[in-house]
C-alpha cells in the first residue's frame, strides 16, 4: 500500500532560542510561557518545511487544473481504496456526535455553547474566528479554563452572570485550529511567522492535553481545509510528536476531518488511511466545499454555478458528495457528520421564524435519512430541532451499520455542474455579503448574521470567488455572462452595487464593523478586479489585521 512520508527535521533545537512574540493581550504570559514557545517553536522547525512543500504541491495541482485537466481519484493510491482496513476503535465521548453546535471562542460563546445541550461542541478559530492577537488569546485562555471547570463571564453591564454547568452535562469539545494555509504573524520562529494550525492547535494541546486525557476526553480536534492524503499525512506526524513530547499514548489525539475542498472528495479513504490510528469521522464542510469547488475550477467555462442560494445540497454533485462521504466513513467504521445550514432563528418575525426553521428541519432529515451520524448547528437554539429529527430517525448512537453500498459516485458526478441562473438579486446579495462580512472580520468579528444567515469566512468566499469567476468570465475569450434579464456581467454592474452600498448599510442595518466598510470595499475591490483569483480572502484581509 502507497506509504505517506512526511520530511521532518530531525535537527529541531529546543529551547527560546529565534522566537518572538509581537503582540501583546491582557493573560497572554500565562499562556505563552517559555516552555509553551519553546514547545511551539520545536513544532514549527520540524514541520515548517513539510508545510511549505504542501503548500507548493497545492499550487502546481491548482496550475494543472488551470491548463484544464480535472480532479479525479488517484491511481497510485488505488490499492488503499481496495483494501479492507478500519480506523481505531472511537473513543466513547465521541460515539453519539448527533448534534454539534460550532462557533467562536471568546469566553461567552464558549459557556454557551458547553452548556447548550448539544453532543458536541466545535471550537473554532477558523471560518467563524477573525484571527486577531486579542480574539487567539481570549479563546485559548477562555478554552483552557473551560478545561479547567474554572471559566465564568459577566457581562459588561452586569446583567449576567455566565458560569459553566458541571462537566458531565456539557458538550464534548474539539477545537478546530486554522488550516494550513494561514500563518500566525505574533509569533516568529527563526524570524517567520509560525504556522497558525500548529499554533492554534499546539498551545491548546501544550495547556489542556494531559487535563483531557486524564476526563477521557482526547483532547479531539476538526481539522480543515485539506486536501489530500500528503497533507492529512503531515498532520498525523504533528499530532503523534506531540503525543510523544506530552507523553501521552499514541492515538490520544482523536481528529476528524472537513471534506471541504474538491480534491479532497477524490482522496476520502487515502484521508482516513494516513490518519487512521487517530481519525474518527470526515465532515461535509458543504460551504468551503462549494468555494472549493469554484476555485478549483474557475478555469472551466463549463463549471461555472449558478448563484449562491441556488446551490443548494440537493443538487447532484453535493448529494454524490455528500453520499460517497457517508458510504467511505461507514466502510471503515468511521462517523459521516452532516454540515451546517445557514439558516439561523429570526427574532420579530414569526412567519419568517418558522419558514428558516423549516428549511433547518428539512436540511438535517435529509442528513440523517441519507447516513450522517450527526449534524452541525450554527445557534443554540436550533439545538432541540435538530436533535428531534435525528432521535426519530437515528435510535442508536450512530448509524455506520448504515453501509450505503449502493451508492456509486464517479468522477463525473462530482464534476457535475448544476444549471441555475445569476439574477440581479444574486449579484448585488454577494457583493452585499463580501463587504458587511470583509467589514466585520476587519473588526475583529468572524461570524454575523447578515439577512438572517449565518455569514463566515467560507461563506463570503462563495460570494467573493463568484464575483471573481463572473466578471472575469470574458477574459479568456469567451463571451461575457449575463445576469438572467441579459444584463453584461460586467465592472459597471460591480461598481453599481458597489456605489450604493456604505449609504444603504449606514442607514438602515446596524453593521458590524461599519467604521470598516471602506477598507473592506477597497479590498473587495482590490480581490475582484485582480486579474488572478487570490487563494484565500483570509490572506490579504490578514494583512489589515491588527
Ligand atoms: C461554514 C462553517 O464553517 S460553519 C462553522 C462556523 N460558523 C459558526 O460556528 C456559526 C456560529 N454562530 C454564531 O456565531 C452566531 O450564532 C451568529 C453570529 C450566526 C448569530 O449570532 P447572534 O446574532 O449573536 O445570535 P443571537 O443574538 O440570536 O444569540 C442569542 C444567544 O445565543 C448565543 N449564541 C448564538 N450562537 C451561538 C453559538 N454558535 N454558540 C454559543 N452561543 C451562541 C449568543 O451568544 C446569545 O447568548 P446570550 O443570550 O447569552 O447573549
Ligand atoms: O467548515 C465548514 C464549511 O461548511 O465550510
Ligand atoms: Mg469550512
Amino acid at each position: 500500500m502507497a506509504a505517506v512520508a512526511v520530511a521532518v527535521d530531525t535537527a529541531a533545537a529546543d529551547g527560546m532560542d529565534g522566537v518572538e512574540v509581537r503582540g501583546r493581550s491582557p493573560g497572554q504570559e500565562v499562556l505563552l510561557t517559555p516552555a509553551a514557545l519553546a514547545f511551539l517553536a520545536d513544532l514549527q522547525r520540524r514541520f515548517e518545511p513539510a508545510r511549505q512543500q504542501r503548500l507548493a504541491d497545492r499550487r502546481r495541482r491548482q496550475a494543472a487544473f488551470d491548463a484544464g485537466a480535472l480532479p479525479d481519484f488517484r491511481t497510485d493510491t488505488a490499492d488503499i481504496r481496495a483494501a479492507d482496513w478500519q480506523v481505531a476503535p472511537l473513543p466513547a465521548a465521541l460515539l453519539d456526535r448527533r448534534v454539534e453546535i460550532t462557533g467562536p471562542t471568546d469566553p461567552k460563546m464558549v459557556i454557551n455553547a458547553l452548556n447548550s445541550g448539544a453532543s458536541c461542541y466545535m471550537a473554532d478559530f477558523e471560518d467563524s474566528t477573525s484571527p486577531t492577537w486579542d480574539n487567539l488569546v481570549a479563546g485559548q485562555r477562555a478554552l483552557a479554563q473551560a478545561v479547567a471547570g474554572t471559566l465564568d463571564w459577566m457581562a459588561p453591564d452586569g446583567s449576567k452572570h455566565y458560569v459553566l454547568k458541571p462537566f458531565a452535562q456539557q458538550a464534548v469539545l474539539l477545537v478546530r485550529p486554522r488550516g494550513w494555509h494561514l500563518v500566525e504573524k505574533h509569533v516568529l520562529v527563526d524570524g517567520r511567522p509560525l504556522a497558525a494550525g500548529l499554533f492554534d492547535l499546539g498551545l491548546f494541546a501544550f495547556h489542556n492535553a494531559r487535563a483531557l486525557a486524564a476526563k477521557d476526553r482526547g483532547p479531539y480536534f476538526y481539522l480543515p481545509k485539506l486536501q489530500t492524503m500528503e497533507e492529512a499525512a503531515l498532520w498525523d506526524a504533528v499530532l503523534a510528536q506531540i503525543e510523544a513530547v506530552l507523553g501521552l499514548a499514541h492515538g490520544q489525539l482523536k481528529v476528524t476531518v472537513l471534506i471541504e475542498t474538491l480534491p479532497a472528495a477524490f482522496e476520502m479513504d487515502e484521508i482516513l488511511h494516513a490518519l487512521k490510528d487517530r481519525i474518527v469521522g470526515l465532515n461535509c464542510g458543504r460551504w468551503d466545499y462549494i468555494f472549493s469547488c469554484i476555485k478549483t475550477l474557475r478555469a472551466h467555462p463549463d463549471k461555472v454555478l449558478p448563484e449562491r442560494g441556488q446551490v443548494t445540497m440537493t443538487q447532484p454533485f453535493l448529494k454524490a458528495y455528500a453520499e460517497l462521504l457517508i458510504r467511505t466513513c461507514h466502510r471503515r467504521r468511521a462517523h459521516a457528520m452532516g454540515g451546517m445550514a445557514a439558516q439561523i432563528p429570526i427574532a420579530g418575525d414569526a412567519a419568517a421564524n418558522d419558514a428558516a426553521l423549516q428549511r433547518v428541519r428539512e436540511d438535517k432529515l435529509r442528513e440523517v435519512r441519507v447516513g450522517f451520524d450527526g449534524t452541525w448547528v450554527a445557534h443554540p437554539a436550533l439545538i432541540p430541532l435538530a436533535r428531534a429529527v435525528f432521535d426519530a430517525d437515528m435510535p442508536g448512537p450512530h448509524q455506520q451499520h448504515v453501509a450505503r453500498s449502493d451508492v456509486q459516485v464517479a468522477r463525473a458526478d462530482l464534476l457535475r455542474t448544476p444549471h441555475g441562473s445569476i439574477t440581479r438579486a444574486g449579484f448585488d446579495n454577494n457583493v452585499e455579503v463580501c463587504v458587511r462580512y470583509l467589514a466585520a472580520w476587519l473588526d475583529g468579528n468572524g461570524c454575523v448574521p447578515i439577512h438572517w444567515l449565518m455569514e463566515d469566512a467560507a461563506t463570503a468566499e462563495i460570494a467573493r470567488a463568484q464575483l471573481w469567476q463572473w466578471l472575469h468570465f470574458g477574459d479568456r475569450g469567451a463571451a461575457p455572462l449575463q445576469l438572467d434579464d441579459g444584463t453584461p456581467i460586467d465592472f459597471v454592474l460591480f461598481e453599481r452595487a458597489l456605489i450604493g452600498l456604505p449609504g444603504k448599510l449606514g442607514g438602515r442595518v446596524r453593521v458590524p464593523g461599519a467604521d470598516k466598510l471602506d477598507a473592506a470595499i477597497a479590498l473587495l475591490e482590490r480581490l475582484t478586479r485582480s486579474a488572478t483569483l487570490e487563494e484565500f480572502l483570509t490572506l490579504p484581509a490578514y494583512d489589515l489585521l491588527d
